[in-house]
């Protein structure tokens, strides 16, 4: 009998260790994992490096490959740029990547949204002979883009599902005889994969050496590994093959590594010049911002923040899981007085175009979409906020970096529950492969009053490491971070969650939260004089256990539901030991209008506000054009520190084409603009000093927010 008490009791305690074995072995086995992810992250980073090293070795070899070099074109090529397009400079790596297409090199481009990418092949178009076949995946930005073109006057033609017989026919014969005055021509994928006849035509086209150039636009659109994957575009690859000596330039706002491997693969352009701009943009500034209470709504305060850091005509997205989301949350806001109005694959062409069009306009302060929305869009001039929910950085990221190319845009807000609340979400995605471990390093991410946000994007893409100057919430209030010693916290948890699992007993977080206070209240005087925790750092001190393997979360279902409870970890016995320590990051102040002084915007003088004015008024009388296709941010910056007030002076700032359709209005404004600040100069007392001080008050009087030009750059 004593015999087998004594075994029985050896048993439990090798039971026991066993257990502890084990939940050592699961916290070893997730590091393994995650050192894993990393290390095949820098394996791909390492190989890119010395590719990008060597590529640049071949390059350099080669004297026509440097790509900055003069080429018999510059000079038509400057021509077509200023007086056509209407653009005084190339902006990064634009004057390279034309060149490359007319050296009739393939060509992969990785450039932000708005950056200029249309530009790269619309240009080579002009300056060769023959039709560039452009290959875009949505209706609405093939008619978009053909808009655009042929208010500048370029013969531009789409050939989608929707066109006439006749319509179609006219093209054909234009492929195919070399008639008529097709210069770009824009399909959708399915034209390339579906149509024989028109496969047949364009080899034609070819024949006559009629085929100038191929571009694939949103060329992620190719890759299963990209988001926005499009099984037509999968066929593409057919197009190197069938016209291996026509230059295929494929473009895209943000590829990963292993995107862009994929992409070189299907389309057959293993040689291409590739063109990488970093994904970094250091415009965002990025925040967290964590719910104040459980108890207020999110929509209030995601209202409050939009109220409070924008005006009306400053828009903004902001991203939803779900369709159904999507129509309540718009609903919610306009409520609030917010006007707003949801976009998603389940609504007809025609809604999806008009809340686009009205959005465009500034005439809706918010779209709410699902990630779908975003791709290709272009409003240089009101994008400002993108608001999302931080279980969704991943899934939005990449959209973020697309847009995030738009000067304009400057502030990436991502909404968080407590992260209580966010641990209590845990039952939901625990059946998911490495669901937890995902939502962990969600938590892991928002918690963390540290780490750079921008770390993480970096890491996601590959990329080293780059500063952040300040642009996140951790990075600008750095200084506002103190550690508090939460050791012994740690250690009541701990052997409370002992008693309680002694007893047979479970806990829930909230029953945890309850009992550690009255445990507290029970050791009182005889403690250690320690500091109290806030609720908020007490939830905040469970869920950093959670994530040290200090304790750990343990499911246990029912008919209808699973339940969460927490239990001991791997680690809990070096607390209790006293070898681990439990230090907690606390912010002492948190700037609650979004950003920094540094992060906000520039400021519009009166004239520009004039122009900005008057390029709405011509769009609206335009129908269809956007106020930023009439007058760049940047021309409008430039017309009002150089105020031209003679035909010719305006055409040397903002080309022929746009000076013959505006430039009258133009110069009427600026010459009235002229004489009014000329009028306020005389008036007695209006400035008692110089010119240059009338003139501050003039701009103090007009000044609105918006934008610097500078940035535009
Ligand atoms: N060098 C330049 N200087 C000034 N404006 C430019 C220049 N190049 C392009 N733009 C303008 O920038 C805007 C965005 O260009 P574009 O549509 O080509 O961007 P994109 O890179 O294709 O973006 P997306 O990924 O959203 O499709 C357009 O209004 C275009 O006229
Ligand atoms: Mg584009």
């Amino acid at each position: 009998m004593e015999t087998a008490d004594v075994v029985a009791e050896e048993l439990l305690y090798v039971e026991a260790e066993l257990q502890d074995v084990q939940d050592q072995i699961k916290a070893l086995l997730d590091r393994q994992e995650g050192l894993h992810k990393r290390q095949s992250e820098l394996k791909a980073l390492l190989e890119e490096c010395e590719t990008s090293k060597s590529t640049a070795q071949v390059d350099s070899s080669v004297a026509t490959d440097d790509w900055s070099a003069d080429f018999e074109w510059d000079s038509r090529a400057e021509d077509i740029r200023f007086n056509v397009f209407s653009i005084s400079s190339y902006r990064a790596n634009q004057r390279e990547i034309i060149n490359a297409v007319m050296s009739r090199r393939d060509v992969l481009v990785i450039m932000a949204a708005g950056g200029g990418k249309s530009l790269c092949y619309q240009l080579p178009a002009l300056l060769c002979d023959g039709v560039a076949l452009v290959v875009s995946p949505l209706l609405s930005l093939i008619q978009d883009q053909v808009m655009g073109l042929t208010t500048l006057g370029i013969p531009a033609y789409m050939l989608t599902s929707t066109a006439s017989k006749e319509h179609e026919k006219l093209i054909y014969k234009s492929l195919e005889k070399g008639e008529g005055e097709l210069k770009v021509l824009y399909v959708t994928p399915e034209k390339i994969s579906k149509s024989k006849r028109f496969m047949s035509k364009l080899e034609k086209c070819h024949h006559g050496g009629r085929l100038s150039l191929i571009a694939i636009d949103e060329a992620h659109c190719c890759s299963q590994w990209g988001h926005d994957f499009r099984p037509d575009y999968k066929n593409l690859g057919i197009l190197k093959i069938q016209f291996p000596t026509v230059p295929l330039i494929a473009l895209t706002a943000t590829a990963t590594y292993k995107v862009q491997v994929d992409l070189m693969e299907m389309l057959h352009i293993p040689k291409c010049v590739k063109f990488v701009s970093t994904i970094n943009r250091p415009n965002l500034f990025y925040k967290v911002h964590e719910k104040s209470s459980v108890g207020k709504v999110v929509i209030d305060e995601i209202a409050d923040f939009i109220r409070g850091s924008y005006s009306k005509n400053e828009s903004g997205i902001i991203y939803c899981f779900s369709r159904k989301e999507c129509e309540q949350v718009a609903k919610e806001l306009r409520g609030r007085g917010i006007s707003a109005d949801h976009y998603h694959a389940d609504m007809d062409v025609i809604a999806r175009e008009k809340v686009h069009l009205l959005w465009s306009k500034n005439k809706l302060q918010v779209i709410v979409g699902t990630v779908a929305f975003g791709m290709g869009i272009n409003k240089p001039d009101g994008l400002l906020f993108i608001i999302a929910s931080v279980n969704q950085w991943r899934h939005t990221i990449r959209r973020v970096v697309e847009l995030g190319g738009m000067d304009f845009l400057q502030n990436v807000f991502y909404i968080i529950d407590q992260a209580m609340f966010l641990v209590s979400q845990s039952t939901m995605v625990f059946y998911e492969n490495a669901g937890l471990q995902n939502l962990y390093d969600i938590v892991r991410y928002c918690q963390s009053k540290r780490n750079c946000r921008r770390g993480a994007f970096f890491q996601h893409f590959g990329e080293p490491i780059q500063n952040c100057n300040g642009m996140c919430d951790n990075c600008a209030y750095e200084a506002e971070v103190k550690e508090l010693d939460a050791t012994y916290h740690a250690k009541v948890i701990v052997s409370l969650l002992h008693e309680i699992q002694e007893n047979d007993q479970r806990a829930t977080m909230l029953q945890l939260v309850e009992r550690f206070k009255v445990k507290i209240k029970e050791l009182g005087d005889s403690i250690q004089p320690v500091s109290d925790l806030k609720k908020e750092e007490l939830e905040q001190l469970i869920v950093q256990l959670l994530l040290e393997h200090v304790l750990k979360e343990e499911f246990q279902h029912t008919a209808y539901t699973t339940n969460s409870y927490i239990a001991l970890g791997s680690l809990s016995k070096l607390v209790l030991q006293g070898k681990k320590s439990v230090m907690l990051e606390i912010c002492t102040r948190r700037h609650e209008d979004g950003m920094p002084k540094s992060a906000k915007r520039g400021r519009m003088s009166g004239l520009e506000i004039k122009l900005d004015e008057l390029r709405k008024e011509l769009s609206s009388s335009n129908e269809g054009m956007l106020p930023h296709a009439i007058l760049s941010t940047q021309q409008i910056s430039i017309l009002s520190t150089q105020k031209p007030t003679s035909i010719t002076h305006l055409q040397k700032l903002i080309g022929k084409v746009k000076t013959e359709k505006y430039g009258k209005r133009i110069i009427e404004l600026i010459e009235h603009y002229l004489k009014s600040e000329q009028v306020d100069d005389d008036v007695p007392g209006a400035a008692s000093g110089s010119k240059t001080q009338g003139n501050k008050k003039q701009k103090k009087k007009h000044t609105v927010l918006i934008e610097s030009s500078e940035e535009e750059q």
